[in-house]
């Protein structure tokens, strides 16, 4: 259990680059950008691995300006209380983009008929003859009237999901923990498909966009590939973890794969023939980059100054109006009695709340208490000592 105070001027530390236009909003005279700081209040960052970091008593938040969190270690994070926030749908855009270019680019086999292009340099006038001498082998097949299989109808796939069908794709989904708001979104021309089986045997191209998680780790193994249908071209522009690489070698090697085309290359895949790798690109666009900073960093910068949470991918979502009272947080587990404890500990110091919230998620949760009238600071460690010792409270900060 720890307790913090917060400090005036806030520590930022960033692990990898973030739009400036993000960075901006930490305003100079509360915050300093320290990426040498050793403890930091909150870092930001994208894919930059934590998972062997130690986190200091100091650090609050961390931030991902992106969707996948799977960098971070988000268990010890919940353990120490440190909110951990991602950044919802804000690359989904550059990401479908690019995977509806790579379906189009892969059928049209313009990664190697450019590569093979370049290799007739110097052949001087020869050039425009050799060229249609040899473009027969990059002959390819049009998308329209394919049928492509998502994996995944979140921000990402749900988007890659409805402009297919503007390529006159069918399109077919599965996704059995789609939320209510994805629904929504999403054509009703997209047939939903009732397991992963369906979307393997039916499609000509199969894109996958859904989290790395102990459950979806090696999703597309061997048997995964041998329902497939010959020759199908597999999109993973979500985690390589998601793919069996010992299972993928053979299915290229049998041609059961047609195509790979991933975003996340390593030496072994560049073996591979027909593993097409990309150099983690879906989200490096202006747009996308600007727009993950700024929500990154704005989701800190309202937790730090007000305790509000959101888009926490460990704790609950919590917003209470901030009036600029003092405002006592707590991150805690989610059992009984512990709004009546920690509000006990605060009246008997003759304080009196004016407004609270507790909100819970899973085996965790969070309150926030607005105390009513002027406190004497005095007051604040002993309250704050004294709400440690409840136990299954895992952090206090008091605003
Ligand atoms: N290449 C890149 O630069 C890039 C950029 C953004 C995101 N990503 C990756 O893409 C992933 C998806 O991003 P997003 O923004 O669409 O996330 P998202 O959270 O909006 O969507 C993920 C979807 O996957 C679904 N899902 C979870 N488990 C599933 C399962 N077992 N079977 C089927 N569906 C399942 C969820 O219900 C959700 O709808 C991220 O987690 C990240 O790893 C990569
Ligand atoms: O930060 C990036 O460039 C990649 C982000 C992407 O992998 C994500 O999960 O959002």
């Amino acid at each position: 259990m720890t307790t913090i105070t917060l400090d005036k001027t806030k520590r930022i530390k960033t692990l990898n680059h973030i739009a400036e236009v993000g960075l901006a909003i930490f305003n100079e005279e509360d915050y300093t950008i320290d990426n040498e700081a050793n403890d930091p209040d909150a870092i930001v960052v994208r894919s930059y691995p934590m998972h062997n970091m130690a986190f200091g008593g100091n650090l609050k938040a961390i931030a991902r300006a992106g969707a996948g969190v799977n960098n971070i270690p988000v268990d010890t994070c919940s353990n120490q209380g440190i909110v951990v926030f991602n950044t919802p749908g804000a690359n989904a855009n550059a990401v479908k983009e690019l995977v509806l270019t790579s379906i189009m680019a892969s059928s049209r086999n313009l990664f190697n008929g450019v590569d093979w292009v370049k290799d007739l340099k110097g052949k001087g006038e020869e050039v425009p003859q050799l060229v249609e001498q040899g473009k027969k082998q990059f002959v390819g097949r049009e998308a329209k009237g394919k049928k492509l299989g998502v994996i995944g109808l979140g921000a990402i796939g749900a988007m890659v999901a409805n402009d297919a069908l503007n390529l006159d794709m069918d399109v077919i989904g599965f996704d059995p923990y789609i939320s209510v708001d994805t629904a929504w979104e999403l054509s009703r021309n997209i047939k939903r498909a009732m397991s992963l089986g369906d979307v393997f045997e039916q499609a000509d191209f199969i894109t996958i966009h859904v989290p790395l998680t102990n459950e979806t780790a090696g999703m597309l193994n061997r048997e995964a590939f041998e329902q497939m249908k010959p020759g199908v071209h597999i999109l993973n522009f979500s985690r390589g973890g998601l793919v069996d690489e010992d299972a993928l070698e053979v299915a290229l090697e049998k041609g059961r794969v047609g195509k790979y085309i991933t975003d996340f290359p390593n030496d072994r895949l560049l073996h591979m023939e027909n593993a097409i790798t990309l150099p983690h690109l879906g989200a490096s666009t202006i747009e996308s980059e600007e727009n993950c900073a700024r929500m990154a960093t704005r989701q800190v910068r309202d937790f730090l100054e007000t305790g509000n949470i959101k888009n926490a991918v460990n704790f609950p979502n919590a917003f209470l109006p901030y009036t600029g009272k003092r405002r006592v947080t707590v991150f805690h587990h989610n059992v009984p009695n512990m709004l009546g404890q920690i509000s006990a500990i605060i009246s008997k110091r003759g304080l009196n709340i004016a407004a609270m919230i507790n909100k819970s998620r899973g085996d965790l949760a969070y309150t926030m208490i607005d105390i009513d009238e002027k406190v004497n600071g005095d007051v604040i460690p002993g309250m704050e000592a004294e709400i440690n010792t409840i136990e299954d409270v895992i952090r206090i900060r008091t605003i």
